[in-house]
């Protein structure tokens, strides 16, 4: 598996702080996230290939280009939903599904209780969105759903992840690449990021009663 590419700029920074300043309300929170999104999309889309295009400008012709291979976009329910509209400003054209898992907090084990795909991957980039990679059993069994329909191009594109689970999803997918704002420091005993942000699901939606 590739080293994780984390994007390294002022402007991710800040927002960075935004999210992992527990006085940040939801809103804020929530603008952040899919602000963030944006600049992590744009740097897992770096080497994405194009086929030129003839286009006329008010002015004369000229070359352009569309994606050759547009991704299919799967965010991770709850918590990557906040990721999916700003990832698919940045891909239009995109085809979404969707997954859900919820971690059990006791084991930390995934409890998978949606899944919402194309049939057939085979060829075809998937972008999997989801802010947290902590000990990585959500994106791990994401990730084997994609594979059981021939998903063979998977980047990971997270906010925050964990090099606990990066190491995991090493061993589990070593194919897939993991793009990420930041890669933190540990998992604390809980499982969660340190520093960190919190559970992003209860800071965009609210605590599940
Ligand atoms: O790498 P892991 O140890 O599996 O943890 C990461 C998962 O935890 C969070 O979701 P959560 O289970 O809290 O569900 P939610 O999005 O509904 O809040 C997060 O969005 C990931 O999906
Ligand atoms: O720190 C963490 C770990 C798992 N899930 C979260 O939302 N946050
Ligand atoms: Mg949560």
């Amino acid at each position: 598996m590739p080293e994780p590419r984390v994007v390294r700029h002022p402007l991710v920074d800040i927002r960075l702080t935004t999210l992992r300043d527990e006085r940040t309300d939801r809103a804020t929170f929530r603008a952040a996230v899919r602000e963030l999104t944006a600049m992590v999309v744009y740097e897992a889309m770096r080497d994405a290939p194009t086929t030129p295009t003839e286009i006329t400008t008010p002015v004369a012709t000229t070359t352009g280009a569309v994606l050759a291979n547009p991704p299919v976009l799967v965010p991770v329910l709850r918590a990557g939903l906040g990721m999916a509209e700003a990832a698919h400003a940045q891909v239009p054209g995109a085809v979404m599904g969707f997954v859900g898992v919820a971690r059990d907090e006791e084991t930390l084990r995934p409890t998978p209780y949606m899944a919402s795909l194309p049939a057939d991957l085979a060829g075809i980039p998937v972008l999997v969105l989801d802010p947290m990679l902590a000990t990585g059993g959500s994106m791990a069994h994401t990730i084997d759903l994609l594979a059981e329909r021939g998903a063979d191009d998977v980047t990971a594109v997270c906010l925050v992840a964990a090099p606990e689970g990066v190491a995991r999803l090493g061993e589990a997918h070593p194919s897939v690449e993991v793009v990420a704002a930041v890669v933190d420091e540990r998992l604390d005993e809980r499982g969660y990021i340190v520093p960190g942000l919190g559970d992003a699901g209860d800071r965009q939606f609210g605590a599940m009663p």
